[in-house]
């Protein structure tokens, strides 16, 4: 019997980001192992044009959900979606709902937030630092709340090499920054925003670290645990390999080097990639809640949930598996055959950008205009160009977390919690982990079939041709053009045609003796 799925039988958990990549796969994996539990409140916006209602009907109506509607057929009952927008006061919830969440909840897994690097200051501290510092608010008028489980990312202090399972302060106390937001003005936030966010790469590392701060001095006696997970990939094993629904960190860049767009990229192959798959996060989180209520340490434990020091693989390594996996399962309609290099400094980053990235857009976008086509190539790349510098910085360094209180929680599991709730990053075999994240960007995020991998393959064949044609069209024009020019290039020329000339005269004349 697992303790962990057993704890959260008949609880009432509340959790903001359900609607998230990692909120879904958490309230997957609750309703899967603990489907006795009493509800799940999720904290959910109105969005792109949906209801409250829709948004959880399209999540349970996913594939992510189908094992969990067999073994919880009832889960519809549930799950009580609660209309709030951590942006606003009190986050917009009505008395009735506050009430209800004051009074039942039990658990409480904090995953919302923007996760966009380059997110206004004032947006990123509002939902990072001031959303967190309201939800704790409420957290401490909750009579039957056992743990607040608050989500950051190991990145908080990516200004650091090595970085322990301890919250580090930043110069400027968050309460300060929170008032501040209040008063100053567009223009003068974004002047101090490089001076605050100092030697980390953006605001949203940089709220995180705040958000951090706000949880340490606003926990009163509330039991609270951090769990710092690295770079969140597709899911590894549950509730099947691969799923990923987003575009968030690799995945984005999977995308684009599948269809042909990426085709260099400045990083650094024997730095560290420190990936960990979602469903290892989910299930450290909820070892977290379950240790966290029960065993009540003394002080806020940090959890870092990282694969480098215990099972690392590099950049270098991944790329050449994601590339593999595209040869053997090709995505639909690729706009170049997947080939992508390694650059390690400027100058060939320049170049490459503009001879693999900026060039063929433009000549696709050319042809776009004599087809009478909107152009868009060059719209898209120059999208790609900017993520690729937004994430420049995390491909070309390594850090080192340590994980004493994952390695100390992995001892105090029982054997079957340690196979229901499995976060030993050790088990985990990368090729194969890759492997599937790619089919799994295929086929969940994209949406494609692959019953029409025979027609893709077919695609690359032609886009192989076209290549070919085309180096063979240039080379030709390049070299004719010289000829015109250079009487080194004719001479060249005359010899190679004479010596061609030659050699087939005596290869007639061999084989008509022979005869
Ligand atoms: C040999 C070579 C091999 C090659 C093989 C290659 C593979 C192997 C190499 C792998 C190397 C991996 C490196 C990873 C490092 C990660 C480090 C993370 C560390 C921290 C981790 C964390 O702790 S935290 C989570 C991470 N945080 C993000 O990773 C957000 C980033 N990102 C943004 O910060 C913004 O994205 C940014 C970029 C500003 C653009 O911003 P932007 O304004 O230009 O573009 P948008 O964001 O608006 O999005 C443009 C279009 O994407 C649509 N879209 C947006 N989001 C969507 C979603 N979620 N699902 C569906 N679609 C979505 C949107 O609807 C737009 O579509 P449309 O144009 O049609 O409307
Ligand atoms: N993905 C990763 O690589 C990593 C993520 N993390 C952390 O994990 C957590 C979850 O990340 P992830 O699932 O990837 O992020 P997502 O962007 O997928 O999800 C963010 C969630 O926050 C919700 N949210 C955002 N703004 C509001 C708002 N104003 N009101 C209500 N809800 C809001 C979103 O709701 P909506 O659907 O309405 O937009 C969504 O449910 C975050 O705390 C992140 O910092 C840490 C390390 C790595």
């Amino acid at each position: 019997m697992s303790m962990i799925a057993d704890f959260y039988g008949g609880k009432s958990i509340l959790i903001t980001g359900a609607t998230g990549f990692l909120g879904k796969v958490l309230m997957e994996k609750l309703f899967r192992t603990s489907p006795d539990l009493r509800v799940i409140y999720i904290l959910v916006r109105p969005k792109a044009g949906q209801t409250l209602q829709q948004r959880v009907f399209q999540i349970l109506n996913s594939k992510l959900f189908e094992k969990v509607k067999e073994v919880c057929p009832n889960v519809h009952e549930k799950i009580r979606a609660i209309s709030a927008d951590l942006n606003q006061n009190d986050f917009a919830i009505s008395k009735e709902d506050m009430q209800e969440l004051l009074s039942y909840t039990n658990i409480i897994f904090h995953c919302a937030a923007t996760v966009r690097f380059d997110d206004h200051l004032r947006h990123a501290v509002q939902l990072n630092v001031t959303a967190t510092q309201q939800l704790l608010l409420m957290a401490s008028q909750m009579p039957n709340l056992e743990a607040f489980i608050h989500i950051s990312t190991a990145f908080s202090n990516c200004n650091l090499k090595h970085i322990d399972e301890v919250i580090y302060p930043c110069p400027v106390e968050p309460k300060k920054i929170i008032d501040s937001m209040e008063w100053l003005d567009d223009a003068i936030i974004d002047e101090i925003t490089p001076k605050l966010i100092g030697d980390r790469p953006n605001t949203y590392t940089y709220t995180k670290a705040l958000g951090e701060m706000v949880v340490q001095q606003e926990s009163g006696k509330l039991n609270i645990a951090i769990i710092r997970p690295s770079i969140v990939g597709a899911t590894w094993q549950e509730p099947f390999p691969g799923w990923v629904d987003n575009i968030n960190g690799p995945t984005g860049l999977i995308v684009a080097a599948g269809k042909g767009f990426l085709r260099s990229i400045r990083a650094t192959p024997m730095a560290v990639a420190d990936l960990i798959p979602a469903d290892i996060v989910v299930n450290l989180t909820l070892a977290v809640g379950w240790y966290t209520a029960v065993h009540r340490p003394k002080s806020t434990l940090i959890y870092h949930c990282t694969s480098g020091n215990l099972n690392p693989c590099n950049w270098g390594k991944m790329g050449i598996q994601v590339l593999a996996t595209f040869e053997k399962i090709p995505l639909e309609r690729a706009f170049r055959r997947p080939k992508a290099e390694f650059t390690t400094n400027n100058v060939t980053t320049q170049y490459w950008n503009a001879v693999s990235h900026r060039a063929p857009a433009m000549i696709y976008d050319f042809y776009l205009r004599l087809t009478g086509r909107k152009p868009r190539m060059t719209k898209l790349m120059n999208r790609l160009l900017r993520t690729l510098s937004m994430l420049e910085y995390f491909i070309n360094r390594s850090w080192e977390w340590s994980t004493y209180n994952t390695e100390m929680l992995m001892s105090k599991l029982s054997p079957e919690d340690q196979r229901v709730f499995n976060f030993d990053v050790r088990q985990l075999n990368w090729l194969e982990y890759i492997e599937n994240y790619v089919l799994g960007v295929k086929k969940y995020l994209l949406k494609e079939d692959m019953a029409g991998i025979p027609e893709a393959k077919q695609h690359l064949r032609r886009l192989r041709n076209i290549h070919y044609l085309f180096n063979t069209a240039l080379f030709l024009i390049a070299w004719r053009l010289l000829i015109a020019r250079s009487q080194v290039a004719r001479n060249v020329w005359f010899f190679i045609v004479s010596f061609c000339y030659k050699f087939l005269s005596y290869f007639r004349a061999s084989s008509t003796l022979k005869v």
